[in-house]
């Protein structure tokens, strides 16, 4: 018997649970997605399962099983078929890539989402910035990795940049090769029962550091195979694993883009402890800090008690929202349409009976 709350089940499940037991179905969390397989832990240890055809008609994809859910599960020996996902305690989304506005879901039910950025040339504090306020308006713990901290003359000075930003969340170096900072990073970040993931650009070394905490190769590593072709081996699919810990990390292929959906209040951003105080004293409650008069924000910016840089990734990000909004608006309203011409064909055909 595999204890379900060293994988994280806990009285939220439970009771969403409640009438999925009656009708004898198990509980199981998602550990990995290959196609149409959907690997689970159940009670009874490891299976595979399939969906069921009512889900994998009427769910939107956003809705389907993610490595993190847990779902109620219809078993058969080792195999299954997942009827329904159970509600979830937060999901970790981004924004399509490309042009659409589409929100696609990475991994659900993360307590923390560890930020990977590679010393050697993947350092950005733009690009981390949008990391931190999306997983942030996710309702989710962000925590940044520098890595490969062995390439780099100084690395606490790119440390104290990221602190420097002002955003509440931890910053830790490490070298996954190296082995370094490995140690204080799991005593203090990787607890029993709680879920993590891994989040960065293709390269930076996820792979590496789960293999480091794990003690052996769950993913063959870059310089090691050449899956791709291109003499690089990426990480293709998302795995849930349990460390000898007892936490729970989520690993995910590297991301291009990482776009920022909107927060569950639509309140914008207020997500950087300053910004958030110097809006409060904006002369206008709705102030977008842009050309205002009376705006604590951009008066803080001038005055160089807001860096810039947050300013800056602050605009960018909020233009960005209000384009994902007004799309998702827009989208609903065609959908909405659509189901009315829909529903009056049917209609149409009963009257006429064909
Ligand atoms: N010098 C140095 N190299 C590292 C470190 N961590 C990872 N690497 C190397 O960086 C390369 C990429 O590492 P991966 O672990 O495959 O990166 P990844 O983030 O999993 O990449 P994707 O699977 O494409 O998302 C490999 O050659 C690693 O050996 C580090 O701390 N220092
Ligand atoms: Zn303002």
């Amino acid at each position: 018997m595999t204890s379900l709350t060293s994988y994280g089940w806990n009285t939220h499940f439970e009771q969403h649970f409640l009438t999925y037991q009656a009708q004898g179905l198990e509980p199981g969390r998602i550990t990995a997605i290959e196609g149409f397989r959907h690997k689970l832990i159940t009670a009874n240890g490891t299976a595979d399962a399939m969906l069921s055809g009512a889900l994998m008609n009427g769910a939107d994809n956003w809705d389907l099983p993610k490595v993190g859910d847990w779902v109620a599960l219809k078993a058969y020996d080792n195999e299954g078929i997942i009827v329904s996902v159970l509600p979830r305690i937060n999901e970790l989304s981004r924004k399509m890539p490309g042009r659409t506005t589409e929100k696609q879901v990475i991994a659900t039910n993360i307590d923390t989402a560890f930020i990977v950025q590679g010393l050697d040339r993947d350092f950005n504090p733009m690009r981390l910035q949008r990391y931190i306020v999306q997983i942030m308006q996710c309702d989710i713990q962000p925590v940044v990795l520098l890595n490969k901290q062995d390439l780099v003359a100084d690395p606490e000075s790119y440390r104290r940049e990221v602190i420097a930003l002002g955003y509440e969340c931890p910053v830790l170096l490490l070298s996954a090769t190296g082995h370094e900072g490995l140690q204080e990073w799991a005593a203090e970040h990787l607890l029993t029962g709680k879920t993590y993931v891994l989040i960065g650009s293709s390269g930076v070394g996820k792979s590496t550091l789960v293999n480091a905490l794990l003690g052996y190769r769950l993913q063959e590593e870059g310089a090691v195979s050449d899956f791709n072709h291109k003499g690089k081996h990426t990480t293709v699919s998302r795995n849930l694993v349990r460390l000898p810990s007892g936490a729970m990390l989520i690993d995910s292929p590297g991301m291009r883009e990482f776009g920022v959906t909107l927060g569950s209040d639509d309140q914008g951003m207020n997500y950087h402890p300053l910004l958030a105080a110097l809006s409060a004293a904006c002369r206008f409650h709705d102030c977008t800090h842009r050309h205002e008069p009376g705006c604590a924000v951009a008066a803080a910016v001038r005055d160089g008690e807001l860096p810039r840089e947050v300013y800056e990734s602050y605009l960018k990000i909020s233009r960005e929202q209000a384009h994902y909004q007004t799309d998702s608006v827009e989208r609903k309203r065609v959908e909405r349409q659509f189901g009315k011409i829909a529903k009056q064909v049917v209609q149409h055909r009963k009257q006429r009976k064909y």
